[in-house]
């Protein structure tokens, strides 16, 4: 519960409360962004998205302790000519609309090149044009690529982190080829950065943009067949969790050797809060939001989630929990992947002094119970039905 007392930023000054535009706050990352600021703090939330079902709990009923700090505009940010003046009466714009779920960069590349630059640049107009300030979500996988996937297998400097760790000032985006369409999110991501840096170098824009690595918990996509099309393909959590439930083995894209670092939602929430009650030291930055310490390649990551779920559910696992497919048989044509992701945390530490602090055991523990306790049961009624042919 948001307590009266006068909070305070990193250098001990009052933090007045803020008007925040929110744009894509009904989404995963919005939802619990808008929990931590209604409970923690007396900022007001201009929620904007085309679905609310994530923030529900929070708009409804009027007796809520926040009532009158949140209001919920349903729109589409592509054509509402409202965009403009929300962003005008508000302290703070923070950007997370985008198509983000690697299913659709390769099969809808020009709805993903348009969602994720098209449609972020009036936002960024907007901003510059009247003054406001901006924390811009981009994505990890504008690095690509890491330099060492380019060396010999057995060469000796892949173990050397300069060839994988990626920093924000210093490592390059290295993309596939045009015809790998997987890069169109990669590629608008890092665009729509790029303009956003230079409007704050020409126009004195005052900017943050948000790198998150691999953020997982609750409320996180979609599970298909419940709250999701039945033949959508969300990100890796779903799919996971959506196997384990129905009780069908993991499927492992290409072997599932990819790398990930995953960091538990709501540790990444703790950085956005800071990024927003200290501009000074936020502001003109681009940050890694990640945790260098859970790394795994999806295999492993498959195998923990099986042996977490077996514990959740009480029931044990499958015999042959995994099977390989290729990522043309699962993604479509021109998929490619990032092989590695680590993030360097330098200058966040040195910024905000932001530390990731839940292990990928914890963090798996309490999402796949949160699964468990919202899926089961309607999973075990979809499954019951006849499947019409
Ligand atoms: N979750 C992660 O780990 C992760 C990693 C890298 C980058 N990001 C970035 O963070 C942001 C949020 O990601 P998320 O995981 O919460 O995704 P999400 O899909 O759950 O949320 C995005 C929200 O934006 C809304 N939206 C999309 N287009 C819109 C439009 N035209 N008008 C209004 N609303 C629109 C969607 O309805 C959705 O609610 C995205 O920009 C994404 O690229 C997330
Ligand atoms: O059933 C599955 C689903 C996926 N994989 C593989 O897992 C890796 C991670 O996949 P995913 O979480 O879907 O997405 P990425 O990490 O590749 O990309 C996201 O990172 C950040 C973001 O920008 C936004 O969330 C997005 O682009 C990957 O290797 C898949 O092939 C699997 O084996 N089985």
């Amino acid at each position: 519960m948001a307590s009266s007392v006068v909070r305070v930023d990193l250098d001990g000054k009052p933090i007045n409360p803020l008007t925040i535009c929110m744009i894509g706050a009904g989404g995963f990352i919005g939802s619990h962004l808008c929990e931590k600021i209604l409970n923690e703090t007396q900022h007001k939330i201009l929620a904007l998205d085309v679905y609310n079902d994530k923030i529900k709990h929070l708009l409804e009923p009027d007796s809520l302790p926040w009532a009158g700090r949140i209001q919920f505009h349903r729109i589409n940010i592509k054509h509402d000519s409202r965009l403009e003046g929300l962003i005008k009466m508000s302290d703070l714009t923070i950007n997370l609309a985008a198509i983000c779920t690697p299913a659709d960069y390769n099969t809808r590349p020009l709805d993903t090149i348009y969602s994720n630059f098209i449609d972020a640049l009036p936002v960024a107009k907007y901003c510059s044009e009247n003054g406001k300030r901006l924390i811009h979500f981009s994505t990890c996988e504008v690095y690509g690529k890491t330099i060492g996937s380019f060396l010999p297998k057995d060469s000796p400097l892949r173990q050397d982190p300069a060839y994988y760790v990626l920093k924000e000032d210093a490592s390059p985006c290295i993309f596939g080829s045009i015809e790998k369409q997987r890069w169109s999110y990669a590629c608008a991501k890092q665009l729509i950065e790029r303009l956003v840096y230079a409007e704050g170098a020409e126009n004195g824009l005052e900017f943050t943009i948000v790198r998150p690595f691999n953020w997982i918990g609750p409320r996180m996509d979609f599970i298909p067949g419940v709250d999701g099309p039945s033949e959508g393909v969300p990100r890796v959590l779903a799919c996971f969790s959506n196997a384990l439930l129905r009780r069908e083995p993991l499927k492992l894209v290409d072997g599932g050797e990819s790398q990930r670092t995953f960091v538990y939602i709501k540790d990444a929430i703790e950085a956005v809060l800071l990024m927003i009650e200290n501009p000074s030291r936020a502001n003109g930055h681009i940050f890694n939001v990640g945790n260098p310490n859970n790394e795994v390649t999806v295999r492993q990551l498959a195998e923990m989630m099986t042996a977490v779920y077996a514990n959740v559910s009480g029931e044990p696992a499958l015999e042959e929990p995994t099977v390989d497919v290729s990522s043309k048989e699962f993604y479509g044509e021109g998929y490619d992947d990032s092989d590695k992701r680590i993030p360097d945390m330098t200058i966040i530490n040195r910024q905000l002094g932001w530390n990731p602090k839940t292990s990928l055991w914890d963090l798996l523990d309490s999402t796949l119970t949160y699964q468990h306790k919202t899926y089961a049961e309607a999973i075990k009624k979809v499954m019951s039905q006849p499947t019409t042919s």
